[in-house]
């Protein structure tokens, strides 16, 4: 038996009451860090599989996952100019397809993988290098095939959840950092109802950490708290996507159609892919900014797509390299401001539909 069938058979065997808890928090400790141990070890070979680093462009990435056949290259076909191959056997795509998507002025990278099995997450098929290439995603875009089992959908989370991706959730809200001496500071700005300072004190002794100081200011579970001491989580917003709805009853697509996050659409038939266009633009959150030269009116037809939380330093970046070098302030009008214009320097976070005028050193 490996170290993790050990730790999950214990788990089964512990049952769970307040005592255990506690018990159970630490093992789950344990497991996270031999998780990230093989995933670690298994990075040093090289498994990068051609076709799979695919440059970033355009202003946002998003990746399709599923398991083969559910119809990922037909949607990249439609959505976009590019073609790949579609067929009706398992595993037709072998490597990272890009496309390019234009929607509301934005640019935005589709990206076709193969089709990820049970397993994944542990090398199977080519699992890890999908995976590896959905972490660097804006998006990830779950394809599931609407006449296949439900559970589909909750097997490829756990093979993503495996990694450190966290799909639609919200990193912890919690303050977390290593010191150099000094013990363990713990403070908490409310109620704890899954753990308490020892099982903190308990975890960070497992991963070595005895120094360090813990503000955690919401009522977090053991594997948040854990999420945060790795460190490495992704947190990706995720639209699931059910296909091929032309194969199932009017009942089931309206029952579908209600769970959250959730889109149907028949790429066969050309059922609803301008609405699954509209969430994938809304989830990605991109912020559109307009620049306005001294003296001149703003651009509204032009303007340029940022990410949500973006700085008047990105603003800088994207309109030329060598801007954030030669920057004084700048101007602006808008949402993000209290006066219109405010003066600004380079961290000030823009809003949607800002203005932004650059002033210029001398
Ligand atoms: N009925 C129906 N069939 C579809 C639909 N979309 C795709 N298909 C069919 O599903 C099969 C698989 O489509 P692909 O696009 O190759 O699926 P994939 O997910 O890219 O598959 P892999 O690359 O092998 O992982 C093909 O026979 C398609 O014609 C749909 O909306 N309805
Ligand atoms: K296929
Ligand atoms: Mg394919």
């Amino acid at each position: 038996m490996g170290i993790l069938e050990k730790i999950a058979a214990e788990m089964a065997r512990t049952q769970k009451n307040k005592a255990t808890e506690y018990h159970l928090g630490l093992l789950k400790a344990k497991i996270a860090k031999y998780r990230t141990q093989l995933l670690e070890s298994s990075k040093t070979k090289s498994e990068k599989g051609e076709g799979f680093d695919v440059m970033k462009s355009g202003d946002a990435r998003v990746a399709l996952i599923g398991f083969p056949s559910v119809g990922k290259s037909t949607l990249l076909s439609k959505l976009t100019k590019t073609e790949s191959a579609v067929a009706s056997y398992e595993f037709t795509t072998l490597t990272c397809i890009p496309g390019k998507i234009e929607y509301n002025g934005a640019s935005i990278q589709l990206l076709d993988l193969p089709g990820i099995i049970e397993g994944a997450a542990q090398g199977k098929g080519r699992g890890k290098q999908v995976i590896a290439v959905a972490r660097t995603a804006d998006l990830v875009l779950m394809m599931l095939d609407a006449t296949k089992s439900h559970q589909q959908r909750a097997l490829l989370e756990a093979e993503l959840e495996a990694v450190g991706i966290r799909l639609n959730r919200k990193r912890p809200n919690v303050y977390f950092k290593v010191k150099k001496g000094g013990g363990l500071s713990f403070n908490a700005t409310c109620k704890l109802t899954h753990f308490n300072e020892k099982m903190v004190y308990h975890i960070l002794h497992d991963y070595k950490i005895f120094n360090a100081e813990v503000l955690i200011r919401e009522d977090i579970t053991v594997d948040e708290f854990i999420d945060v001491v790795l460190g490495n989580r992704k947190y990706i917003t995720c639209i699931y996507c059910y296909n091929k709805i032309d194969q199932i009853t009017i009942e089931e697509v309206d029952r579908l159609a209600r769970e959250p996050y959730t889109v149907v659409v028949s790429c066969e038939a050309d059922l609803n892919l301008d609405y699954l266009l509209e969430q994938i633009w809304k989830h990605l959150n991109l912020v559109r900014v307009y620049t306005k030269k001294r003296g001149e009116y703003p651009d509204f037809d032009g303007g340029l797509i940022i990410r949500n939380g973006a700085t008047i330093e990105h603003v800088c970046h994207a309109v030329h390299r060598s801007l954030v070098d030669n920057f004084r302030f700048a101007l602006v009008w808008g949402t993000s401001t209290k006066h219109n214009p405010q003066r600004v320097g380079l961290t000030h976070i823009v809003n949607q539909e800002d203005v932004v005028q650059v002033v210029k050193k001398k």
